[in-house]
């Protein structure tokens, strides 16, 4: 049995399937890459996992538990977090607000000073605990990024799931964040991460799935799935330097 189980699902909207029989595993502490063109169906895979959005068929497994059909509230308190594309902070709460609400609704449903307790440790880990008291909406883009972050770790996940959470980051920032990305991940945590930057997907992910239309495509090493011509062509339209 594998950590994480995704087991032909699909996800269909009206006449349009944007997750077709996708089937893939992770392993506990793996971080994988989870690739493919805009529209390819990443996010709402993402979603079908955090229970965002129920699946229309297919099984989704954490640990052995079975995630499909349960709420979103039961899948975080089984240990999946995630972040948003667009980032979501409440702007007039503090830093430690807002993250304090999600280890409220995490894996150990903390309350009042554990929970702050496990907010300003969430802060801590992305660099902004200096700043707990700060309103979100005093905050620099990247800082909203880190805030995003601290919000899905407030949850103590057994696995994250980040979508585009490099997106939009400069340079400095981008080295940063890879290097957060880094020490989760050798603190034990199994990540899936939706990614568009290339270079940040090599530095981190020693596997990547891809996917285009809606179905799996690749799952391979990284190196040979951005070789790989089917992927390069759907993917990258020719222009990858692997
Ligand atoms: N709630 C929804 N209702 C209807 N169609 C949707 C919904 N969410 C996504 N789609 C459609 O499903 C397809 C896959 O979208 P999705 O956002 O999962 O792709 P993506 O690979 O994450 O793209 P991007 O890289 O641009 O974020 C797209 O055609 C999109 O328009």
């Amino acid at each position: 049995m594998s950590f994480l189980e995704i087991d032909r699902a699909v996800k269909q909207f009206g006449g349009l399937r944007a997750v077709s029989d996708v089937s893939f595993t992770l392993e506990k502490g793996e971080v994988v890459g989870l690739l493919g063109p805009n529209g390819s169906g990443k996010t709402t895979l993402i979603n079908l996992v955090s229970g965002a959005l129920p699946a229309t068929s297919g099984d989704i497994r954490l640990d052995g538990l079975r995630l499909t059909g349960l709420s979103r509230d039961r899948i975080a308190r089984a240990g999946v977090a995630r972040t948003f594309q667009l980032v979501r902070t409440l702007p007039s709460l503090s830093l430690v607000e807002n993250v304090m609400i999600t280890a409220v609704f995490g894996r150990h449903a903390h309350w009042g000073a554990a929970a702050r307790r496990v907010a300003l440790g969430a802060l801590e880990m992305v660099g902004l605990s200096d700043r707990a008291g700060v309103a979100a909406a005093d905050l620099t883009y990247i800082d909203q990024k880190r805030l995003e972050l601290a919000r899905a770790l407030a949850a103590e996940p057994e696995i994250l799931l980040l979508d585009e959470w490099l997106a939009g980051l400069n340079p400095t920032e981008l080295a940063e964040g890879v290097a957060l990305i880094r020490t989760l991940h050798q603190g034990g945590l199994t990540i899936l991460m939706v990614e568009h930057i290339i270079d940040a997907v090599r530095a981190l992910c020693p596997r990547v799935v891809v996917m285009n239309s809606g179905e799996l495509i690749a799952d391979a090493p990284t190196d040979i799935a951005l070789a790989d011509p089917m992927v390069v062509s759907a993917y990258l339209g020719g222009e990858v330097d692997a």
